[in-house]
């Protein structure tokens, strides 16, 4: 092979070897180890401009690998500014006392010469210089050499086209993440005007929630709901399953308060076959049951301590023991629990677990009471009429904004189960078509009534309560009150029928509620 043949072989060699380089360091690693391969150098390094136009970097040297050309004394500066390659020798390098200049000349090995050689890109802007040693000083030799300048030219080509591909790859991520916001806001809000199908009002309060409600059905972790009791927590639980992507599992729901505390493991666990006295067949346990889905823990705030502790572990591992069983199951849910108890107040009195509430409430909601967001009653009483006339098939047109009036006189100690009662039964007695008026409004706050006979303007107050006239006998209030209660109870119960659900909804309580307290009072059904 001639001289010349040789050339172009190498010259093709270098060429493809450059042109396979898919990242800027890579190209410039190759690029560097052909030039000292290719022209005998002892060393050379490629230092790449940065957009400021004043630092340079190169990967390749040791710290710190940075040449802050702001300040012109810097030989680089000089290069920078005038666009010309130029030679260094040793003798004026050893004049240079710029540090990472010294360190570079160090890693060099302190070469005879230096040539420093600018690259610019078609648009004229520098893109980085070429820093070239050598122990002979004649540099012309290499630098008129038709491979040298093809090979530089390649070189400044594919760079400027690195530069670019990064650019393009910045700019799609960047399109890419604000499309992600863009679309991630334009689902929660989708998902937030579903949401508000269920979980109605336009109060601010309510929107923020609706907004948080979409935030968590979104995430994996569990869910806290507190507020009053009735107003609306149990929504809210259903809204984070629905929302969620195990939307299409389980939801499991367990009132904690409405088992018996000797009940509520072997319901959660599950037990196998003679585990305990009367376990004539095995069950599965509802944390099995939530596998896929959610496990919605009502009332959390009254389970027993001794299975607080088991639940804790449980939500840790995910795994736990059915009664009886010697393997250990798992299954995979997500935890979503409520309580209209205020726990730090619990946890304070030491009824409740620190670390099970911090484990529990990962995505802590609240839901504010019916009371301090008025804005909801109109939108509520008219979903609340809306779902009479659809069990019904028939019912008033909407409500006068007189009742209306009347309604936001009142201040909802039951919360939003409240006001649908009172709608309910105002339904009742209004002519189909017509509007719900002030009058058939019930408005009755049992705890307030006790001594009271005030009359709100627009709505009759009444008290089906017994009447506690005389309260001179009592001693002790906290059973008197529980006395009280189990009379309210007793007569509601007596009232429907023995029907425990409506009972229970005209009491404004969840009917496990109204169970449990039956079975604490002993209060037979009617
Ligand atoms: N924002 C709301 N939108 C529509 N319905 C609601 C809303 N809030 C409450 N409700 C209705 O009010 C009633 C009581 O609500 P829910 O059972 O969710 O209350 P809760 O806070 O879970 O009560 P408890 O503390 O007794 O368990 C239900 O009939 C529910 O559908």
């Amino acid at each position: 092979m001639g001289r010349m043949q040789m050339e172009l072989h190498t010259g093709i060699e270098l060429a493809v070897a450059l042109t396979r380089q898919t990242t800027l360091p890579d190209l410039l690693k190759t690029a560097t180890a052909q030039l000292e391969n290719t022209f005998g150098l002892t060393r050379c390094w490629a230092l790449e401009l940065d957009l400021s136009g004043r630092i340079l970097h190169c990967s390749n040297l040791p710290e710190p690998g940075e040449f802050d050309c702001g300040d012109f004394s810097h030989p680089f500066a000089h290069l920078l500014q005038t666009g010309k390659a130029r030679e260094l020798t040793r003798a004026a390098s050893y004049r240079l006392d710029h540090l990472s200049f010294q360190s570079l000349i160090e890693a060099s090995d302190r070469p005879k010469s230096l040539w420093l050689e600018p690259l610019r890109g078609g648009d004229g802007r520098i893109l980085g210089i070429l820093v070239l040693c050598r122990d002979e000083p004649d540099w012309s030799g290499i630098t008129a050499q038709p491979l040298y300048c093809g090979l530089l030219q390649l070189l400044t080509h594919q760079w400027v086209s690195q530069l670019q591909s990064r650019d393009q790859v910045w700019q799609r991520r960047l399109l890419k993440r604000s499309l992600d916001n863009l679309h991630d806001a334009e689902t929660v809000r989708k998902r937030c005007e579903i949401l508000a199908r269920t979980l109605v009002g336009p109060s601010e309060s309510m929107t923020k929630l609706r907004a948080q409600v979409v935030r968590a059905a979104g995430s994996q972790l569990s869910v806290l709901v507190q507020g009053e009791t009735g107003c609306g927590k149990d929504v809210v639980a259903r809204g984070v399953h629905e929302l969620s992507d195990r939307a299409g599992g389980p939801m499991v729901v367990v009132n904690c308060a409405a088992i018996p505390d000797s009940l509520l493991e072997s319901e959660l666990f599950g037990h196998t076959k003679g585990a305990f006295s009367g376990a004539d067949q095995a069950k599965e346990g509802l944390l099995a049951q939530a596998n896929g889905g959610t496990l919605f823990l009502d009332e959390i705030g009254d389970m027993p301590m001794a299975l607080q502790s088991k639940l804790l572990r449980v939500l840790e591992s995910r795994q736990f023991r059915p009664l009886g069983a010697r393997q250990e199951q798992h299954s995979d849910f997500r935890l979503v629990a409520a309580t209209h108890q205020p726990l730090r107040q619990s946890i304070k009195d030491g009824s409740f677990r620190r670390d099970l509430f911090y484990r529990l409430s990962q995505f802590p909601l609240h839901v504010t009471s019916l009371s301090e967001r008025l804005d909801d009653l109109e939108s509520l009483s008219r979903h609340f009429i809306r779902l009479y006339t659809e069990r019904e098939g028939t019912g008033p047109l909407g409500i006068s904004s007189h009742a209306l009036q009347a309604l936001s006189t009142y201040d909802f100690p039951g919360n939003a189960r409240e006001l649908r009662n009172i709608i309910e039964l105002a339904c009742l007695q209004t002519p189909t078509g017509d509007d719900i008026q002030p009058e058939v409004l019930r408005l009755t706050d049992l705890f307030a009534e006790l001594g009271s006979t005030e009359k709100h303007e627009g709505a009759t107050f009444t008290s089906e309560a017994p009447a506690v006239s005389d309260t001179d006998d009592i001693r002790d209030l906290k059973a008197a009150a529980q006395a009280f209660e189990a009379a309210v109870i007793r007569d509601r119960l007596r009232q429907y029928g023995g029907n425990r659900a409506q009972a229970a909804e005209s009491l404004g309580l969840p009917k496990r509620t109204l169970a449990h307290k039956c079975l604490k009072y002993q209060v037979a059904e009617a």
